[in-house]
């Protein structure tokens, strides 16, 4: 019998300016409990699932993205199966669809339990790239692999990589068993080495996270193609700028809300998605560090719906501030203190 848990925190992307380029690892959890008994006879993962989602979960595993990407991983060595008698009880404490990396750290977790698995123990950086494949923006899964405040970059890719790079997901990830005595068809490309890039930056201790998460989703694919194709250079300066210097601000004790409040305004992503999310200009424009002291700075948590607040101090009433700006536009909202976990995803063998 062998146990092992795989555990990966939510993220939350962007922080402003820093769109497809910056993630932050929170204090909210996706946890697998994996057994394997040789005693049991099942060829597929028998998949139970708690929490967040789990009304929504696929539990068969050749649909359900965690263990897809396993699967993914697994075939990309040369494995073609899960091994016998596998149960995997997933509890999941990140919201579907809310800007908190839940599919970021459903495809790091099924990455992690696919090189378990196999006992492939692939580099981190080769986590990555298989992680790239699947979610193709690296801000989410690089934090949620590493931990904390993570910059990360994409390499140019050769032609060849490039087509490797553009395998329709359908292909990469199998959503079918083969037939009772077929084989799998070809064995997906093994990711391009070497795509993904990251450094993780300081977080200053007396920064609090704070998310006010409305009850609706907003699916991340949407919320991308909301986004215009090209840019002014004014805006794009404008992001470089502030991003610049935020990664440096928010590392530096006492943290400095002069440079902070600034330099975490964007022109990339959040103009463009506002009309997905009720009340998000007015929000922006007026939780302020001079309407509540000890706020940091404020915005849209990855692809939204989801605001994130930094403060220093008075996190509940900028929470009930922000709370109340949503209740006009009749939206209800959870509210989650979080830190900044240090550590990234985790497998912990029993
Ligand atoms: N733990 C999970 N297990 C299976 N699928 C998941 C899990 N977490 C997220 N997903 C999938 O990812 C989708 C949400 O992804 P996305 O739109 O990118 O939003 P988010 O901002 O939460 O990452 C869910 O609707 C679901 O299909
Ligand atoms: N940079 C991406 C981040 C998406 O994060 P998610 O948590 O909403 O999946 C984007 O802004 O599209």
């Amino acid at each position: 019998m062998r146990q092992f848990t795989v555990k990966v925190p939510c993220t939350s992307s962007n922080i402003g300016p820093g769109f497809d380029v910056v993630g932050l690892s929170l204090s909210l959890y996706l946890t697998l409990k994996v057994t394997i008994d040789s005693n049991q006879s099942n060829k597929s993962p028998i998949l139970s699932y708690t929490g967040q989602g789990a009304d929504e979960a696929p539990l068969d595993a050749y649909q359900n993205l965690t263990t897809r990407c396993a699967l993914y991983v697994l075939r990309c060595a040369g494995i073609s199966s899960f091994p016998v008698g596998i149960s995997i009880k997933v509890h999941n404490e990140v919201p579907f669809g809310r800007g908190l990396g839940s599919s970021g750290a459903a495809v790091i977790a099924g990455i992690l339990l696919g090189d378990a698995l196999g006992n492939l123990k692939l580099s981190k950086e080769r986590l990555l790239d298989h992680a790239l494949m699947i979610e193709r923006h690296p801000d989410n899964v690089t934090a949620a692999l590493i931990g904390g405040f993570v910059g990360s970059y994409l390499l140019d890719l050769s032609p060849e990589d490039t087509t490797a790079k553009a395998v329709p997901l359908s292909e990469v990830l199998p959503e079918y068993p083969p037939d009772a005595g077929e084989q799998w068809g070809k064995d997906p490309p093994a990711p391009p080495r070497g795509i993904g890039h990251f450094i993780r930056f300081g977080w200053a201790p007396e920064i609090k996270v704070i998310a006010i998460i409305p009850h609706f989703e907003v699916s991340t694919a949407k919320a991308r193609s909301a986004l215009p194709d090209s840019y002014s250079k004014q805006d794009l300066v404008f992001n470089l700028q502030r991003l610049a210097v935020l990664t440096t601000a928010l590392a530096r004790s006492p943290p400095d809300v002069g440079l902070i409040f600034q330099a975490m305004q964007d022109r990339v992503h959040q103009p463009y998605r506002k009309h997905l999310i009720p009340g998000l200009p007015t929000i922006l424009a007026s939780v302020t560090p001079s309407s509540h002291p000890g706020l940091l700075g404020i915005c849209l948590s990855g692809a939204g719906p989801t605001i994130l607040a930094l403060a220093t101090e008075n996190e509940q009433a900028i929470a009930k501030t922000i709370t109340e700006e949503f209740k006009k536009e009749s939206i209800e909202c959870s509210i989650e203190y979080l830190h900044v976990t240090t550590e990234g995803a985790q497998v912990t063998e029993e």
